[in-house]
């Protein structure tokens, strides 16, 4: 692996990865820069979701060449618990045990720093008390996650995820089934958590929010067709090549957005 700048999160170099022989993602190489937000976008089956779990390292060691590495060090060296501390992930349409309440599910977030058996204590409260209450499900916390619509879920997986607190959190569509009132308290929440050195990707099929972030991936077959910054005119000309120049990027006050063409 080529020297690393010392401010980059996570990184992946030289990645394939493949299904069943079938290649998924081809020579794929990206950095992603500490405490700044990038945004991942493409077209359905450019492979977004597929690279989230090769940084997140749930992609199968067998089918995989190439190398990422958490703020400089290979990822499948770290200890388990060392980088479930560090790296945390909300996948796409998790599964969840319908009989927990939403307080539990939260509280799964601070199992990476709890000893073995030990009971959640009083600084674990606080923090997913702070989270349910960032993403507004506070109210719901003794409801069983099975009573809850498919966007209040989210809610409740999204402060797991941040309770956390780890210095990495990669998200696959955390908009998915959010009205718009709590998408702009997802991207806040973002923001908040950037401005403290949190480095956060996201897989985000939300064009509009996806240009506010600090950075954009542009994926196409498997492959980075372009990164850079959300506001320069490469990325917004990647972007509608992406897809076909059916979108065209405008700028409406000091916002990009993405309108249909
Ligand atoms: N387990 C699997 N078995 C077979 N093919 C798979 C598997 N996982 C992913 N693929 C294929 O890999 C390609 C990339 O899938 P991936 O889910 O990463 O795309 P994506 O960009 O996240 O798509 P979307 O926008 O639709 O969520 C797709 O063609 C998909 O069919």
């Amino acid at each position: 692996m080529p020297s690393q700048s010392p401010n980059l999160a996570l990184s992946a170099h030289r990645i394939h990865a493949s299904v069943h022989a079938q290649p998924i993602l081809r020579d794929l190489s990206v950095d992603f820069t500490q405490g700044r937000w990038t945004s991942i976008v493409g077209p359905n089956g450019a492979g977004k979701s597929s690279l989230l779990k090769v940084l997140s390292g749930l992609w199968p060691a067998h089918s995989l060449q190439g190398q990422v590495a958490l703020q400089g060090r290979p990822l499948h060296s770290w200890p388990r618990r060392q980088r479930a501390q560090t790296l945390a992930w909300l996948g796409q349409g998790e599964v969840v045990t319908e009989d927990l309440t939403v307080l539990d599910v939260a509280l799964l977030g601070r199992l990476p720093h709890q000893s073995w058996l030990a009971a959640p204590n009083s600084a674990d409260h606080a923090i997913v008390e702070h989270c349910l209450r960032q993403t507004q499900a506070w109210e719901w916390r003794h409801r069983p996650v099975a009573e809850l619509s498919g966007g209040e879920r989210q809610r409740v997986l999204l402060a797991r995820a941040m309770a956390v607190q780890a210095s990495v959190l990669l998200m696959d569509e955390p908009l998915a089934n959010l009205d718009p009132p709590h998408q702009t308290d997802w991207m806040h929440a973002v923001r908040a958590l950037v401005a403290q050195g949190t480095t956060v990707v996201s897989v985000l099929h939300e064009l509009s929010f996806a240009l506010l972030a600090d950075e954009m991936v542009v994926m196409a077959a498997g492959q980075v067709v372009h990164h850079g910054a959300c506001h320069a005119p490469e990325t917004h000309a990647a972007l509608e090549a992406v897809f076909d120049h059916r979108i065209r990027i405008c700028q409406v006050e000091d916002l990009w957005i993405a309108l249909p063409r």
